[in-house]
């Protein structure tokens, strides 16, 4: 037990998947997992545990923003020994060629957050994902014959943004879109060398305008679920 998963010891995985919605949890253990059973239901923050392809994975919800995340996280590393996460979620487009519902390898995290400017005294870190996790899901992705896209995005600390323009910036920079929380698991993963990834399926457009609803967001968006569960059963080339 944790302050805020109530698992008993080992009933969570080494590998965990990571969706900010815990319905899009339930959605996945139900529909991807064999044998799964709930190992959280603190603050509705649902967690299972399971099997794919007889491998052991959880899949735990992580909440909204890098203060959510980061409390799963930490928790997961320290009280329950995870090794290999991996944040299922969705993100704003930030180009025309960046499609609704495309999935997205987040390569590298930028951020508005001040968590590792307090954290660094105002020098900055650079949030990566682990390597091998990401060449592992671009090569799932490859089998699969899904297109994905990799490279920076944009962990923002609001979805309701004062400056609408603002993301302009990014964009021009390169950055393929906007989440709320893969700086921080990327932060915190650096901290106790466990192995982390962001993969992202484009829920809205941030240029056209076009959206999916809340029911897609919570139980759909397979493709980017396979090619996590794919990636976590790799073996290291
Ligand atoms: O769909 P999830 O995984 O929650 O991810 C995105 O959706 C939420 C905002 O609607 C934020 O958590 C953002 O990162
Ligand atoms: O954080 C998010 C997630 C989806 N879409 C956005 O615009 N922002």
């Amino acid at each position: 037990m944790s302050v805020h998963l109530n698992a008993k010891p080992g009933q969570i995985a080494e590998t965990v998947l990571l969706p900010g919605d815990p319905l899009r949890a339930k959605h996945i253990a139900e529909n991807f997992l064999e044998n799964a059973e709930q190992h959280n239901d603190v603050r509705g923050m649902l967690g299972y545990t399971g099997t794919y392809k007889g491998h052991r994975i959880s899949v735990q919800g992580s909440g909204m923003g890098i203060p959510s995340i980061s409390i799963y996280v930490n928790e997961l590393i320290r009280d329950y020994g995870c090794k290999k996460l991996i944040r299922v979620g969705t993100c704003g487009a930030y180009h025309e060629d960046v499609k609704v519902r495309d999935v997205i390898l987040a390569q590298a995290a930028s951020t508005d957050s001040q968590i590792n400017n307090i954290r660094f005294g105002g020098r900055n870190f650079a949030p990566i994902a682990d390597f091998e996790l990401l060449h592992q899901a671009y090569l799932a992705a490859k089998r699969a014959g899904k297109a994905v896209r990799v490279g920076n995005i944009f962990s923002s600390d609001t979805f309701y943004n004062d400056h609408p323009d603002h993301y302009k910036i990014w964009a021009q920079f390169g950055v393929l879109g906007v989440e709320m929380e893969a700086a921080g698991l990327y932060t915190i993963a650096a901290k106790y060398g466990v192995q982390a990834l962001t993969i992202l399926t484009v829920s809205d457009h941030l240029v056209t305008g076009e959206a999916t609803s809340s029911m897609e967001r919570q139980t759909s968006f397979n493709d980017m679920v396979q090619i996590a569960l794919e990636a976590a059963i790799a073996e290291k080339e």
